[in-house]
């Protein structure tokens, strides 16, 4: 193998374990030993050209799972800042440097799946240690959270017990949706939502947490599988095509050598030829001397012919064995790459109402504000958040709640335009993003999505519920993506606060020249 092709298989699998460590990061030794295995391969030598292809494939696949797992740890991020908000409300006692050590931990953990039900179990450990600094223990046994959320009932607190428990589930059912699991994990997922959200005893907390770290745990199961799965097939494919080469080397190398070797028999039978004729002494011995060198020469010559035609024979079908496996290898990234797709999709998309999720929106929101943003194009964005949810599910039930939840966006899809994308924010909110559509653009399409709603004959059980929607709405200007979230969602608070079933406009537009 020349210098150059080295270097680049050297810098081919360079970037493939630098990626699949990355993707590794905190597994367990298996995978380490895996990733050295492939180190082995690049300094043993093997076909650059075929698997950089492979390799160039394979990788922003690889970096788009990254993405997306990225998307979920940040999302986890917050959900335990959220838990720390909640614990700040209703403990006044939380032992400050517990709470530092605590979000020392978030910050160094975050990214890693692995950790993520240490970090839950650090910050129920947290409630205990805020407990154990306040009141003095009761006499009546209760659990550890029961406790700190019947603090919470008296009045200068914000949000009574009910609320403070709901406000834990609704964050514990986010963290849910953004697990990426197989799909055969749905009934299990909604189940326990279902059970978050019907949840009004502290007693059954904990039991809940638990199912919930019990998920994350089949995630981390999970990625490790496919990971190592990957790897050991890659190593192994690896090893085969290291094997081929080999092999195809010797054969090389073989019929080199036997070039040699009859180059130096020719040159000594001519030279015996020639030796043998100034020796002759008369014609007849001569011709016999003659004779026999030729017939020596024309032996030697057909041997090698010989040799030469088996050696090519068995360097054919090593190259043609090592084609094969190219082809296999090339055959099996494509089902990955296929079944990474299918993986990323999946943890994209919400399940109950088939929309992209908030990890989709959250991947697609930046790039379109800093486009918008490069060619002074105007965009729009709504957040649109069904009124009195909750008194649809206590009314009619929870499986009633999530018809509704799936009615809504269709109705909402009647006014959009092609463009317009729409995405389940998170529980009842949903977010709509006009691509170069002005305000007074968007503020017409909101009402006409506000009014598809109010008038949608809603039913369950054959009778009629009446559903409506409040939007708040907001144009980009020169600003943060997070400021311009932040102005739109002022005003879906608006709209609540002013009665409901309202659009109300953040009248903020950028400067355009005319
Ligand atoms: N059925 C169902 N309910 C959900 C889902 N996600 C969140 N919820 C519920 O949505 C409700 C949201 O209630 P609130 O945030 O109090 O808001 P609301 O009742 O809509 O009131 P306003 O927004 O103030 O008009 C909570 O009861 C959640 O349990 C879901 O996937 N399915």
């Amino acid at each position: 193998m020349t210098d150059i092709s080295q270097d680049k298989l050297v810098n081919a699998l360079r970037k493939a374990v630098s990626r699949t460590s990355l993707l590794a990061e905190g597994n367990d030794p298996e995978l380490d030993s895996a990733i050295r295995q492939i180190r082995v391969q690049i300094s043993k030598g093997a076909d650059a050209a075929a698997i950089q292809t492979i390799l160039d494939n394979v990788e922003p696949l690889l970096l788009k799972v990254d993405e997306a797992r990225l998307t979920r740890a940040k999302h986890f991020r917050h959900t335990l800042h959220d838990l720390i908000d909640v614990l700040d409300q209703h403990g006044q006692n939380v032992p400050q440097s517990e709470k530092k050590a605590f979000e020392t931990s978030i910050r160094s953990h975050w990214q890693s799946l692995p950790h993520w039900p240490q970090l839950l179990k650090e910050y129920l450990a947290l409630v205990e240690s805020t407990l154990s600094h306040s009141t003095p223990i009761d006499n009546e046994k209760r659990t550890l959270i029961s406790r700190i959320f019947r603090r919470s009932s008296s009045p200068q607190n914000k949000l009574n017990s009910q609320e403070a428990l709901q406000q834990v589930s609704h964050t514990l059912s986010g963290l849910l949706n953004n697990l990426a699991l197989p799909s055969h994990y749905d009934n299990q997922i909604s189940e326990l939502k279902k059970a978050l959200a019907n949840n009004h005893t502290f007693h059954s907390f904990p039991k809940l947490l638990d199912d919930v770290i019990a998920l994350i745990m089949v995630a981390i199961g999970n990625t490790q599988e496919g990971l190592t799965s990957y790897l050991n097939e890659l190593n192994k494919q690896l090893a085969s095509i290291n094997d081929s080469i080999v092999k195809s080397y010797r054969s090389q190398k073989n019929l080199s050598e036997s070039r040699e070797g009859f180059n130096a028999t020719m040159q000594q039978q001519v030279q015996e030829a020639a030796s043998a004729v100034q020796q002759a002494d008369d014609l007849d011995t001569l011709k016999l001397l003659i004779n026999e060198r030729m017939a020596n020469i024309s032996t030697t010559m057909s041997r090698y012919r010989k040799q030469m035609i088996s050696q090519e024979k068995m360097s054919n079908q090593s190259i043609s064995l090592l084609k094969s496996k190219v082809t296999r290898m090339e055959k099996d990234t494509s089902s990955l790459r296929t079944s990474l797709q299918e993986k990323l999709a999946q943890a994209m998309t919400d399940a109950l109402t088939d929309l992209p999720n908030r990890a989709a929106y959250q991947d697609a929101i930046l790039p379109l504000c800093a486009s918008s943003q490069k060619n002074a194009k105007p965009l729009s964005l709504a957040i649109c958040d069904i009124d009195f949810f909750k008194q649809v599910n206590d009314t009619w039930g929870h499986l009633a709640g999530d018809k509704v939840l799936r009615l809504v966006p269709r109705q909402i899809r009647n006014a959009l335009n092609k463009p317009d994308l729409l995405y389940r924010y998170g529980g009842e909110e949903f977010v709509i993003v006009f691509p170069n559509t002005t305000l007074e653009d968007a503020h017409q399409r909101a009402e006409a999505i506000r009014k598809e709603v109010e008038k949608a004959p809603f039913n369950v059980n054959g009778e009629p519920v009446s559903v409506t929607i409040s939007i708040g709405l907001a144009e980009l200007i020169d600003e943060e993506y997070e400021a311009f979230f932040s102005r739109a969602d002022k005003q879906l608070y608006c709209a609540k606060e002013a009665g409901r079933n309202k659009v109300m406009v953040d009248n903020a537009t950028p400067e355009r020249e005319h």
